[in-house]
C-alpha cells in the first residue's frame, strides 16, 4: 500500500463514557425484530425485486415469526407503491405483522407514502434524514438548526397527514440517518425535537432508530453511543430504542450484540446480511447466535435450506459456503483431528442424557436449522482416520473397531492422495469393499457346515467339528477342523490344511440393520508368525459365517 494513503484517515474519537455498564450485561431476551429485506435490502440489489418476488419474500418474513416488516420505500417507484397496496388491499398482512413504510422527510414523498398505505388496520410510518456532520455540511449544506426544522416539519406533516386516514392506526419511527457520525448530543436534540412533535408516551412509544447507516468504527464504539444516547435522553420510557447496524467493517453482529447489551431494544436487519455495500446486520446470525447462548430468538430458523433457497432466488445472490450457519461448508469438517473430536463428540451426546449439546468444533446442533449429519464430516487429503470410520458408521451403518481405524484410514489416505480431491462416501464405501468384502482371492466360501457342536455353561468344555468347502482359485478344497467353537475350528482346519500358522488376534461384531433379515459384521484381525498383522470383514445373515468370511478376508489382504 501507498504508504502516504493512510494518512488520508484518522481514529475514530472514543466516546466519553467512563461508567459505562453494557461491558457487564448479556443478552437474556430477543429483540423486536424488524425485517428491512423488502426496503433496505432491496433497494441494493442489482436487480430490486419484482411484485412477486416482494410477496414470495414477505410470505418467508411471516412464516419466521417477523412481527414487523419494512415492505418498502412506497414513494420511489411503482413497484414499491403497488406492493403495498397489494398487501393491503389483498389483505396479506396477518394479524400480527406490522408492515412500516419508509420515506424521507420530504412533502411530496410524505404524502405519497400515505397514500401507499390507504385502509391498511396499522402501519409504522418511518421518517429518515441524515443528522451527520459530514452530510449537513456536504449534502445538505445546513446547519443544525435547518437539519432540525427539516426532521421537525416531516414529523408535523406526518401528524397532518394522519388525519386524514381515520381507519388506520399510526406508529411512528424517526432515524437520524448516520447517526453514528452525528455528534451525540447533536442526535439527542434532533430525536428529542421530533419526540416534542409526534409526542409518544409509554403507552405508545416513538421508535428512535440509530443506525450506523455506515460502519464508522469498532463494535464496542456504537455500544458506548447507544449507552450514551439512553441515559441522556429526557423521556426514555416514550422511546423504543432501535438498531440498524451496516457491516463496512464486517462487525455488525458485534456492535449489535453490544448495542443491545448497552439499551437497544429492537434491531432492524436483512437475512443473510444483504444491503447496501456490505450490507446490513445479519439476523439469522444474531438470532442464531442468541439461540446458541440458550436465548429463545423467537424466531423460526428451523429450515435454513428454505431461507438460503427464497434469498438466494429472490435477491440473486449467493450465500458464501463459509456464511455463518447457513453456508454449505459450515457443518463439514474436512481435517483429521476435527473429524476424530466431532465422531467423539456425537457418540458421547447420542450416550450422554444431560440434554446440553457439547460437540467439539459444532457450536449449534445441524438437526436444529434443518442441515444433516451427513454432511458433517468429509473427507480429503487434510482428513484422518476418524472421519473415515465416522462416515462409514453414520452413512453405511459399519462400526469399525477402533484399532481398525489407522489401517482403514491410511488406504482412504492413499486414495486421496492419488486423487488428489474430496472423496464421496460411496467412494469411500467402494473403496472398504473391495479392500475387505469383495477380494476373493485365493480363498472364499463355498460351503460350511456345523458337523457338532457341544456347549458347556463354562465354556471351557465347549467344542466344535466343522467342515467347510474353500475356493482356491479355481480349486475347491474340503476341510474339516476342531475347536473350542465353529470359529476356531475353522481356523484350525485352514491352518492345518491351507495357510499354515496365523494368530487370531481381535475379533468384533455388530448387526447391521435390524429386523429379521438382519444381517452381522463381522471384524477380525490377524497376525502371521513372521509379524504381519492384517483386518478382515465379513458380512452374512449368519453370525459364524460372517465371522469366518472375516478371516478369510484378512487372510486374503495378507497376500
Ligand atoms: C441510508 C438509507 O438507506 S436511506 C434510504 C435510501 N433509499 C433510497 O434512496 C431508495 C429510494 N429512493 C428513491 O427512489 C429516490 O431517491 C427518491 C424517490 C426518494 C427521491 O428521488 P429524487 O428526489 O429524484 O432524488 P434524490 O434522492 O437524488 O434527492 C436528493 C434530494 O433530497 C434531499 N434529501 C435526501 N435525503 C433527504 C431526507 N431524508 N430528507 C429530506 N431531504 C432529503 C437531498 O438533500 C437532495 O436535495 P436537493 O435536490 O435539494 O439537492
Ligand atoms: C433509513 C435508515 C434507517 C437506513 O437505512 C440507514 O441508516 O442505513
Amino acid at each position: 500500500m501507498n504508504p502516504e494513503a493512510v494518512k488520508k484517515y484518522r481514529p475514530f474519537p472514543k466516546i466519553d463514557l467512563p461508567q459505562r455498564t453494557w461491558p457487564n450485561k448479556a443478552i437474556n431476551t430477543a429483540p423486536t425484530w424488524c425485517s428491512v429485506d423488502l426496503r433496505d435490502g432491496n433497494q441494493a440489489l442489482i436487480q430490486p425485486m419484482s411484485l412477486q418476488k416482494k410477496l414470495e419474500m414477505f410470505k418467508l418474513l411471516t412464516d419466521m415469526g417477523f412481527k414487523e416488516i419494512e415492505v418498502g420505500f412506497p414513494s420511489a417507484s411503482q413497484v414499491e407503491f403497488e406492493f403495498t397496496r397489494t398487501l393491503i388491499e389483498e389483505n396479506l398482512i396477518p394479524d400480527d405483522v406490522l408492515i412500516q413504510v419508509l420515506t424521507q422527510a420530504r412533502e411530496h414523498l410524505i404524502r405519497k407514502t400515505y397514500e401507499s398505505i390507504r385502509g391498511a388496520k396499522e402501519v409504522i410510518v418511518h421518517i429518515y434524514n441524515s443528522t451527520s456532520t459530514l452530510q449537513r455540511r456536504t449534502v445538505f449544506k445546513m446547519n443544525r438548526k435547518e437539519i432540525i426544522a427539516l426532521a421537525v416539519e416531516g414529523a408535523k406533516l406526518l401528524k397532518e397527514e394522519e388525519q386524514k386516514y381515520p381507519e388506520t392506526k399510526f406508529r411512528y419511527e424517526y432515524s437520524p440517518e448516520s447517526f453514528t457520525g452525528t455528534e451525540l448530543d447533536f442526535a439527542l436534540e434532533i430525536c428529542e425535537a421530533v419526540m416534542e412533535v409526534m409526542k409518544p408516551t409509554k403507552d405508545n412509544r416513538l421508535i428512535l432508530n440509530l443506525p450506523a447507516t455506515v460502519e464508522l468504527s469498532a463494535p464496542n464504539i456504537y455500544a458506548d453511543q447507544i449507552e450514551w444516547f439512553c441515559n441522556n435522553m429526557s423521556n426514555r420510557e416514550a422511546a423504543i430504542i432501535s438498531l440498524h447496524a451496516h457491516n463496512d467493517r464486517g462487525c455488525a453482529v458485534a456492535a449489535t450484540e453490544m448495542a443491545l447489551m448497552a439499551g437497544g431494544e429492537r434491531v432492524e436487519g436483512t437475512l443473510f446480511g444483504n444491503g447496501e455495500r456490505t450490507g446490513n446486520v445479519d439476523i439469522v446470525t444474531l438470532a442464531l447466535n442468541m439461540f446458541t447462548q440458550g436465548v429463545d430468538p423467537k424466531l423460526d430458523l428451523s429450515d435454513i435450506n428454505r431461507l438460503v433457497d427464497v434469498y438466494e432466488r429472490v435477491c440473486r445472490l449467493p450465500i458464501h459456503p463459509r456464511h455463518p450457519y447457513a453456508g454449505e461448508l459450515v457443518y463439514t469438517a474436512f481435517s483429521g483431528s476435527h473429524q476424530d473430536a466431532i465422531n467423539k463428540g456425537m457418540t458421547a451426546y447420542e450416550v450422554t442424557d444431560s440434554g446440553l449439546w457439547e460437540v467439539p468444533y459444532l457450536p449449534i446442533d445441524p438437526s436444529d436449522v434443518g442441515r444433516t449429519y451427513e454432511s458433517i464430516i468429509r473427507i480429503n487429503s487434510q482428513s484422518g482416520k476418524g472421519g473415515v470410520a465416522y462416515i462409514m458408521d453414520k452413512e453405511f451403518g459399519y462400526k469399525m473397531p477402533k484399532n481398525m481405524h489407522p489401517e482403514f484410514g491410511t488406504i482412504v489416505q492413499q486414495l486421496t492422495d492419488k486423487e488428489g480431491r474430496e472423496l464421496l462416501s460411496k467412494e469411500i464405501f467402494a473403496a472398504f469393499e473391495s479392500t475387505y468384502l469383495t477380494a476373493r482371492t485365493p480363498y472364499s466360501l463355498k460351503g460350511f457346515n456345523v458337523i457338532k457342536r457341544h456347549i458347556d455353561d463354562s465354556e471351557k468344555l465347549s467344542s466344535a467339528l466343522i467342515e467347510a468347502e474353500v475356493r482356491i482359485g479355481e480349486e475347491v478344497k474340503t476341510i474339516t477342523g476342531k475347536g473350542n467353537g465353529p470359529l476356531d475350528a475353522f481356523c484350525s482346519a485352514m491352518k492345518n490344511d491351507i495357510t499354515g500358522e496365523f494368530t487370531l488376534c481381535s475379533y468384533h461384531e455388530h448387526a447391521l440393520n435390524g429386523g429379521s433379515a438382519a444381517r452381522a459384521a463381522a471384524y477380525i484381525e490377524i497376525e502371521k508368525p513372521e509379524g504381519h498383522k492384517a483386518w478382515g470383514v465379513g458380512v452374512d445373515t449368519d453370525i459364524i459365517v460372517a465371522s469366518i468370511k472375516a478371516v478369510l478376508s484378512a487372510l486374503n489382504r495378507k497376500k
